[in-house]
């Protein structure tokens, strides 16, 4: 039966274990997490707010070195826009203590806020602490759009502003507003000074230099006091970000990409593969390429389906299957992508951020050592991959962050940006997201190379030890 093949993959894509188990889980987390922020906004009489959407929505957050004032000032922006009715007032209290979730051994620990401005609908993320933004960012369990950068007036740049700023480079925030805070404790020459700090600090990192920095104190506005520095500074800032942090764009706009679920063969019809376009507009007709585990082939989709419907084009976001010309069921697997043709590349070296998990979040006692082994998991692929530490290191702790190597047995599609787990067996060590693709290496010769180096280890110790 034409068709009959999405049923298929509909039984099985529930059933379908490794990664596809770990997405669900993190997708019900996520979900979990969304539903329990939207439970604070909860209007007086304990109904919930009806959403409408009525502007373009974006998601930013506050990052900041410790005490810069980042949860005074998401609390201030709740109370100024509270004053127009496009916000419901948050006070500190309740944004610092957003309560912990504790679930597939990841910890989640931060504020979501909502607010509107004239142009937008915002999702703001707060978080209470360092260690708890460094998990966030790397998870991408809350995306940002864009961020607002603080900074103490008082203290000027620190090593978490240093640190937060690359981290949102590397995982791809390209436009921030900054925010020069405490300025109600802080003389002219301070504010200047601090200011000049700040574009030295964007521009090292490679941020805008026309990033806007917007002055004033947080508190004040928080406490109604010098509206000039309090409630002003706070529209001002608030402005900015509409006006500078673009909407991401549509991905329908960008080139055709699905990472393929299943495969099949359907008797007089050819083969068939199904999963989630992510991006682009895919129709009957068009050429792609099936790309990954090493392979890159040619091929005209000669028929889309969803819901055992034929359709003429495809949206991101649809659940489909696609007839592939001239390919056979063995020549295509899951884990490669369906993709325009010139838009994808494949890479087997790379260097990632990389949140270790520790023993009480799910993950490894032990400390990781160079040369571990372990598996990669994104989207619909896994794939066997070493690692090498950072120089200088000889291991990385559970409950570290670091910058890590990887050298993958297959290339695969991927690119900066993408974010996967790590797993040994059945434990999950970590989640990482990829900063910097490397020239690919020859993973025979390597492991050749690695096996005589081990040799010649084992020679010396045994020469020293007699
Ligand atoms: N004088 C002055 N103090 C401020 C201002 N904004 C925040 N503070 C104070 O600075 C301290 C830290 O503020 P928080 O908002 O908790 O800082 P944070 O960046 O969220 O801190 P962490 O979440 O722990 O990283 C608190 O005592 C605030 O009252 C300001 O504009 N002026
Ligand atoms: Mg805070």
């Amino acid at each position: 039966m034409a068709g009959s093949f999405i049923f298929r993959v509909f039984s099985q894509t529930a059933v379908r274990s490794g990664l596809g188990r770990q997405s669900l889980l993190l997708y019900k987390e996520q979900t979990r997490w969304l539903s329990c922020s939207s439970r604070w906004f909860a209007a007086p009489g304990g109904q919930k707010k009806q959403f409408v959407r009525d502007k373009p929505h974006i998601n930013i957050g506050t990052i900041g070195h410790v005490d810069h004032g980042k949860t005074t000032l998401s609390a201030a922006i709740t109370k100024v826009l509270a004053k127009k009715k496009q916000a419901t007032f948050m006070a500190y209290d309740a944004i610092d203590k957003a309560p912990e979730e504790k679930k597939r051994g990841i910890t989640i620990n931060a504020a979501s806020l909502e607010y509107s401005t004239d142009k937008r609908h915002y999702g703001h993320i707060d978080c209470p602490g360092h260690a708890d933004y460094i998990k966030n960012m790397i998870t991408g369990t809350a995306i940002m759009d864009g961020a607002i950068l603080v900074v103490a007036a008082t203290d000027g740049t620190m090593p978490q502003t240093r640190e937060h700023l690359l981290l949102a480079k590397q995982i791809g925030i390209t436009h921030l507003v900054v925010y020069i805070n405490k300025a109600d404790a802080a003389d002219k020459e301070m504010l200047e000074l601090v200011e000049m700090e700040v574009h030295e600090l964007l521009a090292e990192f490679g941020f805008d230099e026309n990033t806007p920095i917007v002055i004033g104190s947080a508190l004040y506005a928080l406490e109604d006091r010098d509206p000039e520095i309090g409630e002003q500074s706070v529209m001002k800032l608030l402005d900015a970000v509409d006006e500078y942090i673009p909407i991401p764009p549509r991905d329908l706009d960008k080139p055709f990409h699905m990472p393929i679920e299943q495969t099949f063969s359907i008797p007089g019809r050819g083969t068939v593969v199904t999963g989630k376009l992510s991006t682009g507009v895919i129709k009957k007709g068009d050429e792609a390429v099936i790309a990954g585990h090493g392979q890159l082939v040619k091929t005209v989709i000669t028929g889309v389906e969803m819901y055992r419907q034929m359709l003429d084009r495809a949206e991101a976001g649809d659940q489909i299957g696609l007839l592939l010309k001239g390919l056979k069921k063995d020549e295509v697997r899951r884990g490669q992508v369906v993709a325009k043709p010139g838009s994808v590349n494949m890479h087997n070296h790379y260097k990632a951020q990389v949140y270790f998990l520790t023993k009480e979040e799910g993950g490894r006692a032990k400390p990781l050592m160079p040369h571990f082994q372990c598996v990669l998991f994104s989207k619909t692929w896994d794939a066997p991959a070493l690692i090498q530490i950072p120089e200088g290191k000889d291991m990385v702790m559970p409950g570290e962050d670091a910058t890590i190597e990887f050298r993958c047995e297959k290339k695969m599609v991927v690119e900066k940006g993408l974010r996967f787990t790590m797993r040994e067996g059945s434990l999950t060590l970590g989640y990482g997201v990829i900063t910097e693709l490397l020239s690919d290496v020859d993973m025979e010769a390597y492991m050749v190379d690695r096996k005589k180096e081990k040799r010649a280890r084992k020679q010396t110790t045994d020469k020293d030890s007699a």
